[in-house]
């Protein structure tokens, strides 16, 4: 049986609608309209313990909203989840112990405070003992190599620096599940690679589950065998990478900057245009034409600058499902 177990999880939210301007602003004071955003939409699925799970997704699918719900920030408007066997908006003191979220785009240390003075928080909070408490701060520290760091500032070190603060924090009371919320946000390549190797090595050692979010398609695919895409709020895709890099290989992009203008329709027999403004231009072409495709390229046009890029994650799911006509079920 999995350690975290989903069904026909959903939640919606109530606000309503402000209107720009004065006259709105009397109108709304009378009569106000309530709107319903419906971000989860009924997800279900299972995980095992040990697993490092990708949670994908373009902008605004459901990703936080869910592991909100797992973390019990959250309360569903229906449907049930279990991590381990605790219901996670219970709250019970002995759930709480046995996770952790990180986000990386919120901070769970004091900025003003050196980071250890917020581990130490961290070691009250979760109560626990002097040794315990040394030995994983010993272990996190070194395997991070930010042992020389930790009476420093938050504020004063770099986001690479402190994302690895924030996940030494979510990590010295050993969580056997971690939620990660974009660990490796805002993050350059070396910082991100660092993270990922370091994710890899603790999720083997200690069997932790691990359920991972990300808009760098390079993290899932480095870390996670299984990925779990939602779009709009529904599950679309449970399963191996493999099949999801298929697809998405499928199509390259291809940047390019002119030194003379090129017009719009010289390209178009290349590829879909995506973006063009005469001395740029952005195209998506099929895998299969882009040798030939570059090559003539830079025969033809006045080339100052030429670019292969794979496809953004987003764009690759929302090709997916929208433009592509490929059913969810095919994919599923
Ligand atoms: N408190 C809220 N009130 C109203 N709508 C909300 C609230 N929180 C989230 N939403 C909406 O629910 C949808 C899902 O949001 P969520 O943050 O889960 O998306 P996401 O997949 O994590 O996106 P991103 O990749 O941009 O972080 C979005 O349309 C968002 O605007």
């Amino acid at each position: 049986m999995g350690i975290i177990r989903v069904e026909q999880l959903c939640k919606s939210f109530e606000y309503y609608e402000k209107e720009l301007g004065f006259k709105h602003s009397l109108k709304n004071l009378l009569r106000r309209k309530m709107m319903v955003k419906e971000a989860v939409r009924g997800i279900s699925f299972e995980i095992e313990q040990g697993e490092m799970v990708g949670f994908l997704g373009p902008n605004g699918s459901g990703k936080t909203t869910t592991l909100k719900m797992l973390s019990g920030i959250l309360y569903p408007t229906s449907g049930a989840a279990q991590v381990f066997d605790y219901v996670p908006w219970e709250r019970k003191k002995d759930f709480k112990m046995q996770f952790s979220i990180v986000m990386g785009q919120k901070s769970q240390l004091w900025w003003d405070l050196p980071a250890n003075e917020s581990l130490y928080l961290n070691k009250c909070i979760y109560e626990l003992e002097d040794k315990a408490y040394t030995t994983a701060l010993a272990e996190l520290t070194e395997l991070l190599d930010v042992k020389d760091l930790l009476n420093i500032q938050v504020r004063r070190l770099s986001l690479g620096e402190r994302m690895k603060m924030e996940l030494i924090a979510s990590l010295i009371h050993r969580p056997k599940v971690i939620f990660l919320d974009e660990p490796t946000i805002g993050l350059d390549l070396i910082s991100q690679k660092r993270i990922r190797e370091f994710l890899k090595y603790y999720n083997q050692q200690t069997k932790s589950t691990i359920i991972l979010t990300s808009h760098y398609m390079a993290d899932i695919e480095d870390l996670c065998k299984r990925t779990i895409i939602i779009n709009q709020g529904n599950i679309v895709y449970d399963g191996d990478l493999r099949r999801v890099n298929e697809l998405f290989n499928a199509k390259k992009i291809i940047k390019l900057q002119f030194t003379d203008e090129v017009p719009r329709q010289a390209l178009a027999g290349f590829g879909e245009v995506l973006e063009h403004d005469g001395m740029n231009a952005v195209l998506e072409i099929d895998k299969q034409d882009l040798q030939r495709y570059s090559k003539l390229m830079l025969d033809r046009f006045p080339i100052l600058d030429f670019n292969i890029e794979d496809i953004p994650v987003e764009q690759g799911i929302e090709s997916l499902y929208q433009r592509d006509g490929v059913r969810h079920e095919s994919l599923a």
